[in-house]
C-alpha cells in the first residue's frame, strides 16, 4: 500500500515554523540476527532482518518518534543510530558525522536512554548525575551544579542519596534519564523513557524534553509502542513494522489517512449472537479479541451498525459499544501492521 507519508515527502518545520536541517540521515540500514538450530533442548530460533532497508530524516530541533509493536526493530535501530550495534549494510550522518565509520562518535553528540540501564545501579542518584556529566567532559564544580539542576527539575531531590538499585522501577527509571540528561548534549535518543513511571514523573519527562529541545535546540529521537504519547509528543512519527519504516509522518498527518473512517467497539457478555443477521453481518469484518470486537467503517456504515445492534435483539447480548474517532492505532491498522504490542494508555 502507498500512502504518501514517505521520507522524503514529508514536509519538516521546527517549531517556530522555519524548515530545519538534517541532524541524523539514515539511509538503507540493515541488520539481521542469525538464526539457530534446535539443539539441547533448546528451540530453533529463525533469522531475522530486525531492520530492513530503513530510511530516515531527523531534522534539528524536532521530536521524533519510532512507533511500532514489540519486535518491530525500534531498539535495534536506536542502538544503530548510537554507534552500538554496528549495522550489516546502509549508513547513518548524525551532525555531519559518519557513524557507522566512527561509532564512538556518537557518544560526544548524543545521550542515550537505553531500555535496560543496569551500570549506574550501585550509585546513588545524585552520583550517577554528577557522574554522567564529568564523564561528558564538564569540570567538577559545573558538573555538581548539573546535577543539582536536573534533580531539581525532575522533583529527585529526595532520592538524591538513595542508590538506584534500592529504587522502585519508575524511580529507577527517572533517575537514570536523569544521569541521561547531565552535561549538555545536542542530540537525545530515549528508549521508552517513562516506562513504569506515574503520570507525574512522565509530564516531569515530557517537560524536561520540552526545555531542551525549546531553550537549546536539541534533537530528540524517542522510541515509543504506546499511541497515546506518540500523538501528543511528537512532531513526526516513523511507524515500524518487522523492520521497515511503513509511514512517517507528523501525528496529525498520519491520522489524516483514515480521516474518513470511524472506529466500532463492540464488547459482548458472551458469545456474539452470530445468529442474528445484523451480528453476522460484521463478523467477517471485525478484529476480535476475546469478546471484544474492533471495526473500522466508514461514518455512514458505522452509523448503520449502531443503529441495528443497538436497535434490536443483539443490544441483549451487549456488554459495552463505543465510537471513536481515529487515533495512531487505526492508522498502523489501515496501512498493516499488527497492533497486538501497541498501548493505549
Ligand atoms: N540479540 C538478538 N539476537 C537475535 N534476535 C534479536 C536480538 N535482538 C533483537 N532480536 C530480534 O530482532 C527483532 C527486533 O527486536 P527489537 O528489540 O529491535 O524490537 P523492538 O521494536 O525494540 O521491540 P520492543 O518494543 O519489545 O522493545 C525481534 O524479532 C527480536 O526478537
Amino acid at each position: 500500500m502507498s500512502t504518501g507519508t514517505g521520507v522524503a515527502g514529508a514536509a519538516v518545520r521546527t517549531p517556530s515554523g522555519a524548515p530545519s536541517r538534517a541532524a541524523c540521515r539514515v539511509r538503507g540500514l540493515v541488520k539481521a540476527y542469525p538464526g539457530r538450530r534446535a539443539r539441547r533442548g533448546r528451540a530453533a530460533v529463525a533469522p531475522v532482518r530486525a531492520v530492513d532497508g530503513v530510511d530516515l530524516d531527523v531534522r534539528e530541533g524536532e521530536v521524533f518518534g519510532l512507533l511500532g509493536p514489540n519486535g518491530a526493530g525500534k531498539s535495534t535501530l536506536v542502538r544503530q543510530l548510537t554507534g552500538l550495534l554496528r549495522p550489516d549494510a546502509g549508513s547513518i550522518d548524525l551532525l555531519g558525522h559518519d557513524l557507522v565509520r566512527h561509532p564512538e562518535r556518537a557518544a560526544r553528540l548524543l545521550a542515550y536512554l537505553g531500555q535496560e540501564s543496569t551500570a549506574l545501579d550501585e550509585l546513588t542518584v545524585a552520583l550517577a548525575t554528577e557522574t554522567t556529566a564529568r564523564l561528558r567532559g564538564l569540570p567538577a564544580a559545573a558538573a555538581r551544579g548539573e546535577r543539582d539542576a536536573v534533580l531539581g527539575e525532575l522533583g529527585l531531590e529526595e532520592l538524591a542519596d538513595r542508590p538506584l538499585a534500592h529504587l522502585s522501577g519508575g524511580q529507577r527509571r527517572l533517575a537514570c534519564f536523569a544521569a541521561a540528561l547531565a552535561g549538555p548534549r545536542p542530540v537525545l535518543v530515549l528508549d521508552e523513557p517513562t516506562t513504569g513511571m506515574d503520570p507525574v514523573a512522565r509530564r516531569a519527562v515530557w517537560a524536561a524534553v520540552d526545555r531542551r529541545r525549546a531553550e537549546r535546540g536539541a534533537t530528540v529521537v524517542l522510541v515509543t509502542h504506546n499511541v497515546i504519547e506518540a500523538e501528543t509528543v511528537l512532531d513526526r512519527v516513523a511507524v515500524l513494522d518487522r523492520g521497515r519504516v511503513i509511514a512517517c509522518d507528523t501525528p496529525a498527518g498520519l491520522k489524516a489517512l483514515v480521516a474518513d473512517e470511524v472506529r466500532l467497539e463492540l464488547v459482548w457478555r458472551a458469545e456474539p449472537p452470530l445468529q442474528l443477521a445484523e451480528v453476522a453481518a460484521l463478523a467477517g469484518q471485525a478484529r476480535r479479541h476475546g469478546s471484544r470486537w474492533t471495526l473500522r467503517l466508514g461514518a455512514d456504515a458505522a452509523r448503520t451498525a449502531v443503529a441495528s445492534i443497538t436497535g434490536g435483539p443483539a443490544f441483549a447480548a451487549l456488554d459495552d459499544f463505543t465510537l471513536t474517532t481515529p487515533s495512531l492505532e487505526d492508522v498502523y491498522l489501515a496501512l498493516g501492521g499488527r497492533t497486538d504490542g501497541l498501548v493505549k494508555a
